[in-house]
């Protein structure tokens, strides 16, 4: 509805509201007497009539016409002029006037059949000269139940011609809130507006529907809610027609008050989400309203009811529908109640008991409201401008869709037949300038549609908060392992992922693009929608300052990774946990860990058992873990890592991203730095899934996502997602989760030191430096950590305190260095977590610490001297490290050394084959591209012929296939490097 006010529509509608009222005044001071009346002899000398002998005129002349019928026609006339009155317009008129003058004809001649002897003036009878006219005819052929019956059908189908079912929806209403059956609205509306109330109902059926009430029932209701909801089509229907009507009402309005839009017929259809809906329930109404509706007639469409303004997923299948004009309303609070009450209910699901509390919704920021009208306006102005753009180059160009996303807008144009598409590619540029905009990126064709999309910005950019993208996507979410909230489209559709299904994720963007934002809305989302028995995670982060705001969260199996090698070490260990994760699977006979976790312990035990041929005794049978929760290992910057061990953290993230989709482990990682020394051939075919925020150049985007497009991206959290498995990019705006937001999620759901249950086996995870030095029996590993670390132990431990400002005092060094000291001190084992005001508390003895500084072989390596008490996992959750054939894990350590030094070399030679392949799918790789270079050069070439312009673009195309190229072999080269400085790098340990 918009807010202006029409003066003269004003006008008009008032003037028949007065009408309407001296209409009713004269019907209902009717006097048979009064003149020009001549059925009572003699005729009044003074009009009786309170509107005086006019009235009586009207009166007399509509009675006489109608009989009863004129208070049903007097009737109208004033609901009429109440609807305009309140600014409700009315769509198709011809057709409600046809209907309206059926169902007065319906009622007159009902009156002539029914009141036979009696009238309320008329001589012909109760039913006027109509009524008696239709009843004289009707009598002569169809008896009177036959008449009677034809005069209800026409007083019923008239009504619902003019007014879309509005007066039985009514009617059930009243009768539903009075608690009474309504059997005229019949047995199907009542059970739908029973369950659901229509409102409810309208906007489930828009997409928003969850499918909690079917988890909590369990499946027995589903036969019964079928039912149910084969009865809620009905009143679907009713619904959507209303919606309908409201739209093209709505749009109405638009038309009048932009009068001077020309042929608005054939304007583009603007489909925000709601307008989205709006077009399903266009799609619904059906015959009555739609079929009417022409193609282009987009403005008669207008903005949704409720109905229309809750939900967004629920895209109409078929385009036809999307001329709606719709507007976006807020959703009804019910709705969301509905979703906070489900969201609360989801950590009561079976298969994983925790004491986790789903943090509430409302720790979260509200959507920001935002003009509707205002963004109408402004889209269908640039859709305006776009087609003038287009004239100008004499392309015949038509904007027949406009999707309206948070932040960008999609026009969707329609070109004519035998126009080229690379006419159009080649535009962009123009485009950009003519909508003053910074870049316009051109998708051609839309998949799955026969139209080019024209991705511009919008003038006012919208947040998409996590709350929002949540709300809208609850019921989707639910049916997912790890559900991630991206942010949403260009057609502002909520884009939500499951991370068990990507299964790894590479992210890329320049820097101040939305990177950590974006880190930090799939970290949050982890935490709004599972628990740490569901999912753990391990945080990677060179920046130290990114990710350590989670240090609280019981989901961590280690602290915030902060030193680059132990992240290596830990890389490392996710392989192992993989191929033994792999290994138990294989015992217990499941592909899959939410298989293995939808397991009874009763079928877990006695699938191996009979794996291994024998009975499990009890103790070998506590140490199986019942469950196996998903782990995410979330880097903030690969780069880093790569500086520090390349080939390592190459060969690692290979592994994993090959393998680990099935055990439940999932990667990470992001950069913003989107080179091919960062991004290798390698772990960018390993990583399907990808999130390209702006990138600095065209080679960047090639290198993120194998196609140009993330350097015409906007920054602030515009982004590209390549879902795998298909070659499509689909753009979106990222969810925004401010730091204020994160604090109170994690202060919800955030434990103290003590309680956090860090992985032992992590806990006291050495890094290669660290195994070697061990190896060696040298506390070299201290050293490599910083010059004044053993040092800096030796006053902790003196003291029995690890506190910053003693070791500032003590070796006179920054705050920033001694932080650091203390972190790695946790990191190993030396001293415990943090623990707020207090110094950390020191978990090694001085004989202990002597022993390590001294490098006495026969003493433990300082991460095994003593694991924090936090650092085991409680008996309650079945500790992944307790695994049965790691039993005799004691007993073997003698030959440790041993097998890790076959196992180096095993390493070497899997080094070697990993190299050949490397090579080989680099070869691969490169052909690849250049086949893609090559197709798009030929697509370029047959352009060139025709367009002068496009001439640069190739030269620009060359080039960047040329970086490319430079690129690849800068990155052989970087490798080389690496590979030779290997060798040093043992020699400095082994100095050490
Ligand atoms: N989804 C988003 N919506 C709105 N604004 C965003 C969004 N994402 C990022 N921004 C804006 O961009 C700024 C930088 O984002 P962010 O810190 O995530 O960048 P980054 O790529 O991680 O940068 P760096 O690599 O330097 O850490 C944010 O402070 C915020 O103002």
């Amino acid at each position: 509805m918009f807010e202006e006010r029409s003066p003269k529509f004003d006008v008009v509608a008032l003037t028949l509201a007065a009408v309407a009222m001296l209409v009713a005044i004269a019907l209902v001071t009717y006097d048979p007497a009064d003149p020009p009346g001549g059925s009572v002899w003699p005729p009044a000398e003074q009009v009786h009539n309170a509107c005086g002998a006019a009235g009586a005129w009207v009166a007399h002349s509509l009675i006489e016409m109608l009989g009863l019928g004129a208070y049903y026609a007097g009737g109208s006339l004033a609901v009429v002029a109440g609807l305009l009155v309140g600014r409700r317009r009315i769509d198709q008129p011809v057709v409600r006037t046809l209907g309206w003058t059926l169902s007065l004809v319906g009622v007159s001649t009902a009156a002539a059949l029914l009141f036979r002897g009696w009238s309320p003036g008329p001589l012909v009878g109760a039913g006027g000269y109509v009524g008696a006219m239709a009843q004289a005819w009707l009598g002569a052929n169809f008896a009177t139940a036959g008449s009677l019956l034809i005069a209800a059908v026409m007083l019923v189908a008239g009504l619902l011609l003019a007014t879309d079912y509005y007066v039985f929806r009514a009617a059930a209403h009243t009768a539903n809130a009075s608690g009474k059956t309504l059997v005229a609205a019949g047995k199907l509306t009542q059970a739908a507006t029973e369950r659901l109330g229509l409102q409810e109902f309208a906007a489930k059926r828009l997409g928003r529907r969850t499918d909690l009430d079917a988890v909590a029932a369990g499946e027995d209701d589903d036969a019964e809610e079928e039912d149910a909801e084969a009865s809620d089509e009905e009143v679907e229907e009713d619904e959507y027609e209303e919606d309908e009507e409201d739209e093209a009402e709505d749009d109405e309005d638009w038309e009048y008050e932009e009068e001077e839009d020309e042929a608005e017929e054939e304007g583009p259809a603007v489909t925000t989400p709601a307008g989205k809906l709006a077009g399903a329930a266009a799609a619904v109404g059906g015959m009555i309203a739609g079929a009417l509706r022409g193609k282009g007639a987009a403005e008669e469409a207008g903005v949704s009811g409720e109905a229309a303004a809750v939900g967004s997923d629920a895209a109409p299948a078929e385009p036809a529908p999307k001329e709606a004009v719709a507007v976006k309303k807020p959703k009804p609070k019910s709705d969301r109640e509905e979703i906070l009450e489900s969201l609360d209910a989801a950590d009561q699901r079976t298969e994983f008991a925790s004491d986790y509390e789903l943090p509430p919704l409302d720790l979260l920021l509200p959507a920001d409201e935002i003009s509707y009208d205002q963004h109408e306006k402004e889209v269908r102005r640039k859709a305006k401008i776009l087609e003038k753009t287009f004239q100008s180059f004499n392309l015949n160009v038509k904007v027949v869709e406009v999707e309206t996303g948070p932040v960008i807008s999609q026009y969707e144009v329609e070109l004519e037949p035998g126009l080229r598409l690379s006419k159009i590619t080649g535009l962009a540029d123009d485009l950009a300038i003519a909508l003053r905009a910074p870049s316009v990126r051109i998708v051609a064709p839309i998949p799955g549609k026969n139209t080019v999309g024209i991705e511009a910005p919008n003038d006012t950019r919208q947040v998409v908060r996590l709350r929002e993208v949540i709300e809208e996507t609850d019921g989707q979410a639910r049916r997912m392992k790890i559900p991630i909230f991206l942010g949403k489209d260009v057609a502002g559709n909520p884009m939500v992922v499951d991370m068990a299904a990507l299964p790894h994720l590479l992210i890329a963007g320049r820097t101040g693009t939305g990177k950590s934002v974006c880190l930090n809305s799939i970290i949050t989302s982890i935490l709004m929608t599972r628990g740490p028995d569901e999912v753990r995670m391990l945080m990677i982060d060179p920046k130290m300052v990114e990710l350590s705001g989670y240090r609280k969260l019981p989901h961590l199996m280690h602290p915030v990774v902060t030193d680059m090698k132990k992240a290596e070490a830990i890389l490392g260990w996710a392989v192992d946990k993989m191929e033994e994760r792999y290994t138990l699977l294989a015992r217990a006979g499941v592909r899959h860990v939410s298989t293995y976790n939808q397991l009874t312990e009763e079928e877990l035990r006695e699938r191996l058992e009979s794996a291994d041929g024998e009975r499990m005794d009890e103790a070998t049978w506590s140490l199986v873990p019942k469950q196996l929760p998903f782990i995410v290992i979330v880097a903030d910057e690969i780069a880093d890592l790569m500086m520090t061990a390349g080939k390592e953290v190459e060969t690692h993230i290979i592994r994993l991203a090959q393998k680990s989709r099935a055990v439940g482990i999932h990667l990470i990682l992001a950069t913003q730095k989107p080179t091919v020394d960062v991004i290798t051939g390698l772990i960018k075919s390993n990583l399907p899934a990808r999130i390209a925020f702006q990138v600095a150049s065209r080679t960047d985007s090639r290198v993120v996502l194998d196609e140009m497009g993330a350097d015409k991206l906007l920054g602030n959290g515009d982004m590209l997602f390549l879902s795998p498995g298909t070659s499509m990019l689909l753009r979106g705006q990222g969810t925004y989760v401010s730091d204020d937001e994160i604090t109170r999620v994690v202060d919800f759901v955030g434990v103290g030191a003590d309680d956090q249950r860090f992985a032992t086996e992590l806990m006291t995870l050495k890094t290669k430096e660290e195994q070697e030095a061990v190896e060696a029996g040298t506390p070299g590993m201290l050293k490599n950590r910083d010059d004044l670390y053993e040092a800096a132990v030796d006053v902790v431990v003196r003291e029995g305190r690890g506190s910053v400002s003693l070791l500032q005092r003590c070796l006179g060094i920054g705050y920033g260095r001694a932080a650091r000291l203390i972190d790695f001190m946790a990191e190993d084992g030396i001293v415990g977590e943090y623990n707020g005001s207090q110094a950390r508390e020191v978990m090694i003895s001085t004989e202990e610490w002597e022993a390590m500084s001294s490098g006495d072989a026969e003493a433990p390596a300082a991460p095994t001297i003593k694991a924090p008490p936090s650092a085991a996992a409680p008996a309650d959750i079945p500790s992944e490290d307790a695994a049965p054939w790691e039993e005799d894990e004691a007993e073997e350590e003698d030959t440790e050394e041993e097998d890790a030094e076959e196992e180096e070399l095993a390493d070497d030679e899997e080094w070697v084959y990993e190299e050949v392949d490397e090579d080989e799918e680099e070869a691969e790789g490169d052909e690849e591209e250049a086949d893609d270079e090559e197709g798009e050069w030929e697509y370029e070439e047959v352009d060139e012929e025709e367009e002068v312009d496009e001439e640069e673009e190739d030269a620009e195309e060359e080039d960047s296939a040329e970086e490319d190229e430079a690129e690849d072999e800068e990155a052989e080269e970087w490798d080389e490097e690496d590979e030779d400085e290997e060798p040093e790098g043992n020699r400095l340990a082994d100095s050490a």
